[in-house]
């Protein structure tokens, strides 16, 4: 029977074909009934980056991620997985793709081999190619000490990296993970990134969806989007330096009056971020933030609980673009 998941020889890939083989998106829209979900997006990737999607819970990563992953049609606009349009060659571009969705897609009762070769059934890998490509990935996630073990006996972290062996058996040459990193610990993190930078200085593009601000940083790229649109699209060093690079945070015990001070007073603009107030040099007018430390202090007295001068986060970016905090 042929699934979805199943490729005719015709439109099956094989082997990674380096950095042409991009994500293109252009003009990409999608509305649930009237619900403008993605709002006019472009974006590209390119073989080798580590492009990650961040945006807050609801921007619309989910809907970005389910149509380049072909799981939703292209209602406006046109994406392209590795040349193959996925509105007109939509099994073609599914075979350029590798996906981890975000709950997990393993079968627990398999062993993480039989998962596997199920995988690479679906994608019509059989014999010594598909015994081959499980040696070769198990090997590049160390998990070939665990190739007969139930699924179910695995750690998250190892669950995670069975995932991604498993969506790369047929060399796709994008791969996608919708918030790689939702339910793993620290370490089983770390694991994570090293496996995806690994495939990345492979060659192969990586697009990923967080709402996890040090996840993003760790990309090569970050996309960052609010209500369905882009707002910013650099590196992570490229987004701090759009906002001054450095940032002065000060914490008090009354924003609000805090706020009026610094305005009224200091004719200073600082942005509310949480339960501190945000100081950039374009915001402060500064060129030296460290010289209004004492200024404010002075000026705030014993409300202050603490004055941190430190680099922009991309929380900060984020504030910068939107005017409202990443995390509310
Ligand atoms: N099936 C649907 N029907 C109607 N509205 C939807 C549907 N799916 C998503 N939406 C709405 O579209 C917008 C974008 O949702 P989406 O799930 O893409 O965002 P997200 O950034 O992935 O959020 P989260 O991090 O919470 O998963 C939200 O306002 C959401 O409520």
């Amino acid at each position: 029977m042929m699934t979805q998941n199943t490729l005719t020889q015709s439109e099956s890939t094989t082997g990674h074909a380096g950095v042409a083989d991009v994500i293109e998106v252009t003009g990409l829209s999608h509305q649930y009934g009237e619900k403008l979900a993605v709002d006019n997006l472009d974006l590209n990737v390119s073989g080798g980056e580590i492009v990650a999607v961040l945006g807050k819970n609801g921007s619309g990563k989910t809907t970005l991620f389910r149509v380049l992953s072909t799981l939703l049609p292209v209602q406006s606009g046109r994406v392209t997985i590795a040349g193959a349009d996925v509105s007109s060659h939509t099994m073609a571009a599914r075979g350029r793709l590798g996906i981890i969705f975000q709950s997990p897609s393993l079968d627990i009762k398999l062993t993480v081999l039989e998962n596997m070769r199920c995988q690479g059934a679906l994608y019509g890998l059989t014999g010594d190619r598909l015994r081959n490509r499980c040696d070769e990935l198990l090997n590049q996630f160390s998990l070939e000490d665990r190739r007969h073990d139930f699924c179910q006996t695995l750690s998250g972290g190892l669950k995670r990296r069975v995932e991604l062996a498993k969506g790369l058996l047929h060399r796709p040459p994008v791969m996608l993970l919708d918030e790689p990193s939702t339910g793993l610990d620290p370490s089983a993190r770390l694991a994570l990134w090293d496996a995806l930078e690994s495939l990345a200085s492979e060659g192969v593009a990586v697009m990923l969806t967080t709402h996890l601000m040090d996840e993003a940083a760790k990309a090569s790229r970050v996309v960052l989007i609010d209500a369905g649109k882009k707002i910013a699209d650099a590196s992570p060093s490229q987004l701090q330096r759009e906002v001054g690079d450095r940032v002065l945070t000060i914490a008090t015990d009354d924003v609000a009056s805090a706020e009026l001070v610094l305005r009224n007073e200091m004719n200073l603009n600082p942005l509310r971020v949480g339960g501190t107030l945000r100081l950039t040099s374009e915001q402060s007018g500064a060129s030296d933030l460290a010289t209004l430390v004492n200024p404010i202090a002075d000026r705030l007295g014993d409300s202050v609980q603490s004055i941190a001068f430190g680099r922009a986060s991309l929380e900060d970016v984020f504030v910068a673009k939107t005017g409202t905090a990443f995390l509310d």
